[in-house]
């Protein structure tokens, strides 16, 4: 009978919608191909959650072949429900208070399964949370980790970790950073490993996953062999990696669509966007974290009134954490732009990049916005704030050939003016520049479609994962008949 069930297994993800993104569409993914898959974060971000999706606690949906079924758990409440920051600490009183409940949580929900004789035979983490793979060890559960960020970070933070290259330093903040397979300026650098950083204990965070690297068995990224090949290849004798993305684009073993976890509802767009001529829209958007302050905010408004190019425009509000007031656009911004740009709060992203009428993306390079359109064929003009953004940018840039730089790190404090928005809007949707970096989008856009094809590099990757854990259930059978005795 219990070999029979489903195969069971349990993800915890960081409560950042960045991380949720990518962890829940394999969790979709594998619950397709038949795994009973438990999707877990903190309280906080399960509010968001249920609140903009169909979505509720503890309720289990049929997904293709399996299910999957949401269990947020509390997290002693850091932040209030609303998000206006009231009762936010610092990041690092922030991540160990998710540790602190998350491992209480893991522990028992592996307990609670084997009690019940259909004990887990797998949990997958995403980066920040690290703990989640020993309270794994603990139990002898295996334990996977998907890696949200690309491969070349990965590398960085590796490289970083174990001491394999010199890094900027108080005494030398200018140093240029020789990786295996690629040489990264001071401000290409993942910048929570710079002196400059404003945010150093983001980096504090992430290389915590490095310390417990031998406990999972193996290393999922969202990424694919194609794009890296170098680092892939390198960081495979260091570690069991299994490059399996871009996941928003691995077909389905069905047509049941997916369950999104998105915080915030999104904004009807499409309908606008059907009205728009072909490749004539810019889509602007900073991902989720990411705040501008006002000044720039005014200087993008400037340079979208002033090139006259047709917009969409995520114009979030700021993160109250970050005490930026409200944002205002220029008087006039609204009427001057009125039926040939858009304003809204949050976007059904994934549907815009693949929009025809979109032309290019003014991106802060998140990953997720950065796989998405790159492989969605979309021409980028790069500003990136922090973290793997910067290092991101650097190789759509110059190693993709498919952006052009518009914004530098944040740490530099430098607005880009109007003028330039204006001459970088235009370069990248009217001309040869643009018909460039089109022609290598969707060069990347076949690769990925090739890498995530039946027998593709990252379906092949991804075969191999779901078996490896179907076998471990085999383990399953076995720790129940111990726990009987
Ligand atoms: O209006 C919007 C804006 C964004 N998104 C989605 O939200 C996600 C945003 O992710 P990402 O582009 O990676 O940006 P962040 O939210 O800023 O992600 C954080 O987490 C990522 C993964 O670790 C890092 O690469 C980033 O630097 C970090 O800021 C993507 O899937 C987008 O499709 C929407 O659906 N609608």
């Amino acid at each position: 009978m219990e070999s029979e069930a489903p195969t069971h297994v349990l993800m915890v993800s960081f409560p950042g919608q960045g991380h949720i993104n990518p962890l829940l569409r394999l969790a979709n993914i594998l619950a397709a191909k038949g795994f009973f898959v438990t999707f877990s974060t903190t309280e906080t971000a399960g509010k968001l959650m249920r609140t903009a999706n169909n979505i509720s606690h503890k309720s289990v949906t049929p997904v293709g072949e399996g299910f999957l079924k949401f269990d947020f758990f509390e997290d002693g409440g850091m932040m209030d429900g609303d998000g206006d920051g009231s009762k936010m600490r610092t990041l690092s009183d922030f991540s160990a208070q998710i540790e602190h409940f998350g491992r209480q949580y893991v522990s028992r929900v592996i307990k609670e399964h084997a009690e019940a004789h259909y004990p887990l035979s797998c949990i997958i983490n995403n980066p920040f949370v690290p703990w989640v793979c020993d309270v794994a060890a603990e139990h002898g559960i295996p334990s996977a980790m998907l890696w949200v960020q690309s491969a070349a970070v990965f590398t960085a933070y590796y490289s970083y970790f174990h001491k394999l290259a010199t890094f900027p330093s108080d005494a030398d903040p200018y140093l240029d950073v020789q990786l295996p397979c690629v040489v990264l300026k001071y401000n290409e650098v993942p910048d929570f490993l710079h002196p400059f950083s404003p945010h150093p204990a983001l980096g504090t965070v992430i290389l915590e996953q490095f310390k417990n690297l031998s406990k999972p068995f193996c290393v999922l990224v969202d990424s694919f062999e194609e794009l890296e090949c170098d680092h892939i290849n390198y960081l495979s004798k260091l570690v069991h990696i299994r490059p399996i993305g871009p996941l928003f684009k691995i077909p389905r073993a069905t047509d049941t669509s997916d369950i999104r976890g998105d915080f915030m509802k999104s904004d009807d767009c499409m309908e606008w966007l059907n009205s728009r001529a072909a490749a004539s829209v810019v889509y602007i958007s900073f991902g989720s974290i990411v705040s501008l302050p006002q000044e720039q905010v005014t200087e993008i408004a400037h340079g979208l009134m002033d090139s006259q190019v047709s917009f969409l425009w995520v114009l979030k509000p700021p993160n109250k954490d970050f005490g930026i007031p409200p944002y205002l656009v220029p008087d006039g911004f609204l009427e001057e732009t009125r039926g040939k740009g858009k304003v809204v709060q949050w976007s059904p992203q994934e549907e815009v990049l693949a929009h025809p009428s979109v032309a290019c993306f003014v991106t802060h390079c998140g990953w997720n916005s950065s796989m998405e359109a790159l492989t969605l064929g979309v021409p980028m003009l790069t500003f990136p704030a922090w973290g793997d953004q910067v290092t991101n940018a650097k190789f759509l840039v110059d190693v993709y050939g498919v952006g052009i730089k518009l914004g530098y790190w944040q740490a530099e404090k430098k607005v880009v003016s109007r003028e330039e928005v204006k001459k970088r809007l235009l370069e990248a949707t009217i001309g040869p520049k643009a018909e460039e970096l089109k022609q290598n989008a969707l060069k990347w856009k076949r690769a990925a479609e090739g890498a995530v094809t039946a027998n593709g590099s990252s379906a092949r990757n991804l075969d191999a994962f779901v078996e490896h854990v179907k076998k471990s259930g085999g383990v399953r059978v076995k720790m129940s008949s111990r726990e009987n005795k």
